[in-house]
């Protein structure tokens, strides 16, 4: 049989993912020594590790080309998709947050507020939630740079230990949920690898009971 696959989002979740399945008896040494391979087997070579893009662990899901994967919930609001979200892995811990200059009052004056953000859908579903009509400006990374320049009145984004918003004069001004890393499988993966797939939940699950 095929090697179960596991899109893996390279970077900060990384490491934990790694933790988590040697926890649960796949070792995934070829993963820490892998150089510039972007697919590893792990275990038994039952499974095979896939480094993607946090976006592109979503594509590759949806597509069916990988079996699970491991993403943020903040990808996942953004980008959405037909996949299944099997279980809240508990790492990946932070918060999307609209946060503003903390000198200036958000809410103050009529115009249209601009709001800077790498996560525009995010960001338009929380200020349509709220009723306020706003422009919304994608920007890829340093998003706290936009108010700072003046292209916006605040930015929509991931706040984890509020340092780069304290360093950069800049303040939350409301939580908008809490975000944490999560498993996810292709729909149809979760009907022909039932039993595989299962079997693996049922021992990350065990191995997060046992954290605790
Ligand atoms: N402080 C944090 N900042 C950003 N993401 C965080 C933070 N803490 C946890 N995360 C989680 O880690 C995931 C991956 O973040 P990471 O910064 O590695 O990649 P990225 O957001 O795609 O950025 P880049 O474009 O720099 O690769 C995020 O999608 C989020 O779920
Ligand atoms: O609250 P903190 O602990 O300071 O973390 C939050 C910061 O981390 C992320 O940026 P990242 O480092 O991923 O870079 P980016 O802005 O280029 O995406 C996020 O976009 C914030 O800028």
């Amino acid at each position: 049989m095929k090697p179960l696959r596991i899109a893996l989002t390279k970077g900060r979740l990384e490491q934990d993912t790694v933790a988590l399945l040697d926890q649960i008896g796949i070792n995934c040494d070829s993963v820490r020594n892998k150089g510039r391979k972007l697919i590893l087997p792990v275990g038994d070579g039952s499974i095979e590790v896939v480094l993607a893009k946090a976006a592109d662990v979503i594509t590759y899901v949806n597509h069916g080309v990988c079996d699970l994967g491991v993403v943020g919930k903040d990808t996942i609001l953004e980008a959405g998709g037909s996949f299944y979200e099997l279980l809240d892995l508990g790492f990946g811990k932070c918060r999307f947050a609209l946060a503003g200059p903390v000198d200036r009052d958000f809410f103050a004056g009529y115009h249209t507020k601009i709001i800077a953000s790498k996560y525009p859908n995010v960001a338009h579903s929380y200020f349509e939630g709220k009723a306020m009509n706003v422009r919304i400006i994608k920007i890829e990374g340093s998003v706290e740079l936009a108010p700072l320049l003046g292209l916006s009145d605040a930015i929509v984004d991931i706040v984890e230990t509020g340092t780069t918003l304290k360093e950069n004069g800049l303040a939350v001004i409301d939580t908008i949920c809490r975000i944490s890393a999560r498993l996810i499988a292709n729909s149809a993966s979760l009907k022909l690898r039932k039993a595989e797939i299962e079997d693996l939940v049922s021992r990350m699950e065990k191995a997060k009971e046992e954290q605790k």
